[in-house]
């Protein structure tokens, strides 16, 4: 698991490792793989750090499956209590009540039989009290005359009045409790009569009372309760003698628990609200995680190492259905648990069914949204605003004259009705409504009562909801003859889920991206996006041709649209010159090549303009199995652009490459699975940790499952990242996170590598561990590396080229380069600030040639072609003051020093732990008194001399490129700067 704690330094040595790295034999052979077995590789992989992401990302993931529907599910709870109470309130006797006496009963509807007075013990005693309350209100309500009916037994729970004004009597006082809970608004009054025979005799009863029983609520306890319990009382006293009879009155409430049928009409009308809130919990998500990955560009990245669109899709799709239906089943489980009766009284199964296909579809419908959006807070907000139609759509599907517009009204728009159907948010609606009428019931406005429902079973998927079950609407409408069963909002939903994942699959292709890459809008009408490659597979002469071909018509376009106007471009270098000869000869044996490759980035997406920017401008290069190619170039010289073109993160505008026969243009998936790139900015999952990364990208290269350790572990060593391998990478200072970045782009044993500025932001000694993993690891394969640190081309590179404005201006091995651009050597003098005039007239003297390039606090700079090189020998003998003949070894030596080695490369690779071997020697006069053993007379306090640096033919060849100076230099973008700046930099670290 990744930990957060304290972990080892950066700089914290690792234990020595070797490196397992394929010889080019052993490389895997990518183009013989079944792209099937590839692709499953690989969506298993992507399943495996979904589930990880997912797991890490806890907090969202326990808020989309198990606390948002619960949530949502509790907030109907209190919702379905609050109706309760609102029951309750409104289970009042309508008629109002007058003080002279007790009037007629009345059930919810006037027409309703009702019983006026239930009670028990049904004695003798008990019907004369009873009768004389009847004769007695005669007086004060003549039309209000009670009879006596047949008593209900203890199975007449549900039997119904059929009689109005009558007195029943019934078993018990618990009977009457139960009654009237089961049949509210039945009953008027019950009373339960305990006699106790005296003297004094004792006449006590219960009554029970409907508190709540005036219509406009102004009766708490009730005129008509005191009617009652008075004529009650004076019929008791009629009948005994007042004086030894106790009287003792009890009242009470009949009970309020609400009918369930009557509450449950709050999940089935507000339900479908709710559980859709609880989906789009899901659905912003999925758009915010997707969305975040595309502007992270942590896709491209995934992408560039060969992974598949259809298995990144199809991942996300399937890591998104499990969270869905876990989703889908806490709501089945806790709707049951709540009681809710669309949920008692279904069939689970079919519940969870269409929870489930619901949330696939807006799964669906995010994915397809998330092509269109490129930074996360738009996707946010737009998930917000549907969620806000979506729930003002749901509240609208509820209310029965919406519903009945839509699907039970004949006159609806058929073609209103087919659009909607694609919006799963509406099937849902429908079939979650068809359920609700199935399980719960209806409520019926003529009789103000509420219909039970059948329940909905398995096979009522099939049934046409009942005509009498159909929610009630404006009876001025029609009903529709053919409103659907509820199964055909399942194949509505399953319709959508397809039609998104169709509308993702095109609209990913034909919306650009960031590096503006789209597809034609027809692009699935070309046999080559379905892997069938018809176009004739071109030798390398006739492609060589086709790509001249294209230049011509190209320039001739280009001199047109310009009228002619187009400025005279510099001759090339014939370096350069003969480079483009090779890449356009047939049999110059080489790896790969460049043939015209251009990039421009056109001011205006429909037109070409003459502003347009030309990033890289026909450029041509041959590239050799183990041969590292450094490209140099100032700030927004199209060293990226011609990264990103290679590495098919952008689509160039002109020209291609081949790369061991494969088409850069035509065949890109074949190059990707033998290619690694390291990206300019670190593209990591913050929350993964480095060893989590390795087995995603050798999962995605498809290396074989039981090399993965051994390499996860070789890799991470050599780039000193073994000891903090289980940390989230978010945690990685920025050194480290290059350093992971550098051994991705090694993965799979690529045989291409691309690398974009590997070391920068690196130590020292890391940055030492990294060449010498790339030294090690360049046998037999191709790498291209851009870089602004001299010393790294100068190491690394077999062959280094410069670039400016997107051309090649130089190329060649160091030495060559030297040699032929550099500016002679140099002589550094550190003098008593006392004796630097002195000093200055002598040098300048003794070599004529010299040229002062620095003069600050006693350092002195000086330069001086090769042609002065002769003058030497003299300088220095009057530098040291010794014998001629030992001292004139001295440049030589030091010249020897740095053009030892090869012919390809003038700098040996430093040690793991040594320092940087600046070629300027600064201690040359102290290593000159140990070598000749006695301290010689020095004119000079130190003194070092080097030949010109890599860095001086650098800011030449730019200074070249800009013949105007930097003044008018081009900047192009805010991260770029000048020249100027790059060589205050130089100087600065000089110094
Ligand atoms: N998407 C783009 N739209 C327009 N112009 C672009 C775009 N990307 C790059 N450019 C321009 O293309 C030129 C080459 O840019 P590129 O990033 O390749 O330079 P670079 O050599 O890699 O520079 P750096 O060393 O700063 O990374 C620059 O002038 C830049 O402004």
């Amino acid at each position: 698991m990744a930990s957060k704690g304290p972990s080892p330094q950066d700089s914290v040595p690792e234990e020595d490792c070797q490196l397992h790295i394929k010889s080019a034999q052993q490389q895997q052979d990518f183009s013989y793989q079944s792209g099937i077995a590839i692709g499953f590789r690989q969506l298993w992989t992507m399943l495996k750090r979904n589930t990880i992401l997912q797991i890490r990302y806890r907090r969202s993931t326990f808020a989309q499956t198990l606390l948002g529907p619960i949530l949502f599910l509790f907030l109907l709870w209190v919702l379905q209590k609050a109706d309760t109470s609102r029951q309750l309130q409104s289970n009042y006797h309508p008629k109002p009540w007058t003080l002279s006496g007790i009037d007629q009963c009345q059930g919810r509807t006037p027409l309703d039989p009702c019983i006026n007075i239930m009670f028990t013990p049904d004695t003798p005693e008990i019907r004369e009290i009873l009768a004389t309350v009847n004769s007695r209100n005669q007086l004060r309500e003549p039309t209000v005359s009670l009879k006596f009916m047949n008593a209900f037994t203890a199975s007449d729970l549900n039997t119904l009045p059929t009689e109005t004004q009558g007195m029943v009597p019934v078993p018990n006082g618990k009977f009457i409790y139960d009654y009237t809970l089961q049949n509210p608004n039945t009953t008027r009054f019950g009373i339960e009569f305990s006699i106790v025979q005296g003297p004094p005799k004792n006449y006590a009863y219960q009554t029970w009372f409907n508190f709540t029983n005036s219509a406009n609520g102004t009766d708490p306890f009730g005129d008509s309760l005191l009617s009652f319990t008075r004529a009650v009382d004076e019929a008791i006293l009629l009948l005994t003698d007042s004086s030894s009879t106790d009287l003792n009155v009890s009242l009470k409430d009949f009970p309020k628990v609400p009918p369930t049928l009557a509450s449950d009409q709050v999940v089935s009308s507000l339900g479908a609200m709710f559980f859709f809130c609880s989906m789009m919990v899901i659905f912003i998500c999925v758009l915010n995680q997707i969305v975040t990955e595309k502007e992270l560009h942590l896709r491209h990245s995934m992408q560039m190492m060969g992974l598949k669109t259809l298995v990144y899709w199809f991942s996300w799709w399937l890591s998104n259905a499990v969270l869905v239906l876990i989703s889908a089943v806490v709501i089945c489980g806790f709707g049951t648990a709540f009681g809710f009766t669309v949920f008692k009284n279904s069939n689970f199964l079919a519940l969870l069914v269409t929870f489930f296909l619901f949330g696939l579809s807006m799964v669906t419908m995010a994915f397809w949204i998330t092509t269109m959006v490129k930074a996360s807070r738009t996707a946010i907000l737009i998930g917000i605003f549907l969620f806000i139609i979506g729930l003002l759509f749901e509240s609208m599907v509820f209310s029965n004259s919406f519903v009945g517009y839509l699907w039970y009204d004949a006159s609806t728009s058929p073609v209103a009705r087919y659009v909607l159907m694609f919006l799963p948010f509406f099937n849902f609606g429908k079939i979650f409504l068809d359920m609700s009428l199935f399980a719960t019931g209806r409520f019926d406005v003529l009789t103000e009562t509420y219909i039970p429902g059948p329940g909905f079973h398995w096979s009522d998927l099939y049934n046409k909801v009942p005509t009498d079950f159909t929610p009630t609407y404006d009876d001025a409408r029609t009903r529709h003859p053919d409103v659907p069963a509820p199964i055909q909002s399942w194949y509505l939903m399953l319709m959508n889920i397809g039609v998104f994942a169709i509308l993702t699959l095109y609209f990913d292709q034909v919306v650009a991206d960031d590096y503006g890459n789209r597809r034609h809008l027809m692009f699935f009408l070309d046999p080559s996006f379905y892997g069938w490659n018809i176009r004739k597979k071109l030798t390398t002469k006739e492609w060589i041709a086709a790509q001249e071909a294209n230049k011509t018509k190209r320039d001739a376009r280009r001199e047109k649209m310009k009228k002619g106007r187009i400025p005279r471009e510099d001759e090339d270098d014939n370096d350069v010159d003969e480079e483009r000869r090779n890449a356009l000869d047939a049999d110059y044996e080489t790896s790969a090549r460049i043939c015209n490759l251009q990039k421009v980035f056109q001011e205006s997406a429909f037109r070409k303009s003459p502003l347009d920017k030309i990033a890289v401008k026909d450029l041509c290069l041959t590239l050799q199995d183990g041969k590292l190619l450094a490209l140099l170039g100032q700030n927004g010289a199209g060293k990226s652009t011609t990264m990103n073109m290679l590495s098919g993160l952008t689509k160039s505008t002109g020209g291609d490459a081949l790369f061991y026969g494969l088409s850069m243009n035509n065949e890109m998936a074949e190059i990707r699975s033998m290619m690694g790139v390291c990206p300019q900015h670190d593209i990591l999952f913050g929350d993964l940790t480095a060893e989590e990364h390795i087995q995603l990208y050798a999962g995605l290269k498809n290396v074989p499952k039981e090399e993965i350790p051994k390499l996860t572990e070789d890799r991470l060593k050599a780039v000193r990242l073994w000891k903090v391998k289980d940390r989230l990478s978010h945690t990685y200072s920025g050194g480290m996170k290059r350093r992971l970045s550098m051994v991705i782009s090694t993965l799979g044993d690529p045989k291409i590598i691309f690398l974009d500025e590997p070391t920068t932001g690196m130590d020292p000694t890391n940055r030492r561990h990294v060449w010498s993993f790339i030294e090690k690891f360049k046998q037999g394969r191709i790498i291209i590396l851009t870089t602004h640190s001299m010393e790294e081309a100068d190491i690394l590179g077999d062959r280094i080229c410069v670039m400016a404005h997107g051309r090649l201006r130089a190329i060649g091995n160091s030495i060559h380069l030297k040699n032929k651009f550099g500016a002679g050597y140099r002589i550094s003098i550190m003098t008593d600030p006392s004796t630097t005039e002195q000093v200055k007239a002598i040098v300048e003297t003794k070599v004529p040639g010299a040229i002062l390039k620095d003069d600050s606090a006693g350092a002195l700079l000086y330069q001086f072609p090769p042609s002065s090189m002769g003058s030497i020998p003299q300088l220095v003998q009057w530098l040291e003051g010794t014998d001629s003949a030992e001292i004139a070894s001295l440049p030589a030596s030091s010249s020897e020093g740095n053009s030892k080695n090869n012919s390809d490369r003038n700098t040996p690779l430093p040690p793991l732990n040594g320092s940087s071997n600046n070629s300027l020697n600064t201690h040359a006069n102290n290593a000159l008194a140990n070598s000749t053993g006695h301290a010689p007379k020095v004119n000079a306090l130190q003194w070092g001399i080097s030949q010109t640096s890599l860095e001086d033919v650098f800011l030449k060849l730019i200074r070249d490129a800009n013949p105007d100076g930097y003044q008018g230099y081009e900047v192009s973008s805010s991260k770029e700067k000048n020249v100027d700046d790059h060589e205050a930099t130089l100087r600065n670290r000089r110094a």
